[in-house]
């Protein structure tokens, strides 16, 4: 077991105050990492970010998208879900989606397996990674996985069973850390230790949260190319936190990512030209605004 992500939905941050004025530090180029403590950004665009599309994309698309995103430093790019294609359609072409990238040495490609049926999927298709996701509101639970969290935590067991006996890596989400859509506040107790955060952006605090998940010892962001994404089971919320956001936030403070920025912000350009839509990263909007 490799890593445990926190999802939060809706939080306030306490130290909103004290992640803005840690803003105002000067942006140092990213190529620059001597002696800085790293922080590795999981990207998940491809799966978390398109899986709310309401138009299929084209398996080339997203083939397209996580090889550019490979080439840009990112060293963890969630794939796509193995989950199924009746309550997700667009991840639904997850087998010719592993089967066609190109797999770059030291980037890993972790794949959503929700059950046993996902696992052996994923298996056949090759990852070498995969994410359970369960969640610490027993609605959320419902809606979005169609199982109590008790019954969840029977089905990953098997799964991280069967996972281990393969070797592979793997991730556990725990979506509504800190509130769900459908139960509101969500108790501290309900959560597990903290490994990585993960955050929607829904009222914009995701950067703030993030920053105070940093203070608190958390190395390891989840984000999303352009600000992709959204959840099919949570109304109303918006995609992830950009990840040109983040690695500007955190090379800013003093963090090393290892992300080429001018190479994300034309991945995420790409992707949302693609799409049809302006890139919905705030710095890569300003960044190419300069041009
Ligand atoms: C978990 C299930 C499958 C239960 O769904 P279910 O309907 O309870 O499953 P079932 O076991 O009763 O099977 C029903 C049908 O689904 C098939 N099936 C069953 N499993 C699979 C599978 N793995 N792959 C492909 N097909 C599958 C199965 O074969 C059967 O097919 P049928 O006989 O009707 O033709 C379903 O609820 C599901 O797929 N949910 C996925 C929901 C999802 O992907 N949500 C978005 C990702 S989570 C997220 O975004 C949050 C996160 C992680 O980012 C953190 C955060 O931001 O909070």
């Amino acid at each position: 077991m490799v890593g445990l992500a926190v999802a939060t939905r809706s939080l306030a941050p306490a130290r909103f105050v004290r992640a803005f004025s840690a803003s105002r530090h000067v942006f140092k180029s990213t190529t620059d990492t001597s002696s800085r403590p790293s922080v590795k950004i999981v990207e998940v665009g491809p799966r978390d970010g398109l899986q709310n599309e309401k138009t299929l994309i084209q398996t080339e698309t997203k083939v397209s998208l996580i090889d550019r995103l490979a080439d840009t430093g990112l060293s963890a790019i969630e794939a796509t879900s193995f989950v199924s294609p009746k309550w997700v359609p667009q991840m639904g072409d997850a087998k010719q989606v592993m089967a066609q990238i190109t797999r770059k040495p030291g980037v890993s490609y972790p794949v959503l397996t929700p059950n046993l049926k996902g696992l052996e999927s994923a298996i056949a298709a090759g990852a070498k990674e995969v994410a359970i996701f369960g969640a610490a509101s027993e609605s959320f639970s419902m809606k979005n996985i169609n199982c109590s969290i008790a019954e969840s935590l029977a089905r990953f067991e098997e799964v991280v069973a069967r996972a281990k006996a393969e070797g592979l890596l793997i991730r556990g989400y725990v979506s509504c850390v800190a509130g769900c859509p459908y139960e509101g506040k969500i108790a501290p107790q309900a959560v597990a230790d903290q490994l990585a955060i993960h955050c929607h952006d829904t009222y914009g605090q995701a950067l703030a949260n993030i920053y105070a998940s940093l203070e608190a010892g958390i190395r390891v962001v989840d984000s999303s190319v352009s600000g992709l994404g959204g959840c099919p089971y949570a109304k109303g919320a918006t995609g992830n936190v950009a990840t040109e956001d983040v690695v500007f936030m955190l090379e800013g403070n003093g963090f090393s990512t290892g992300v080429d920025l001018s190479k994300l912000v034309r991945v995420g350009q790409w992707i949302s030209g693609e799409l049809g839509r302006e890139p919905g990263s705030r710095v890569a909007r300003a960044l190419l605004a300069k041009e």
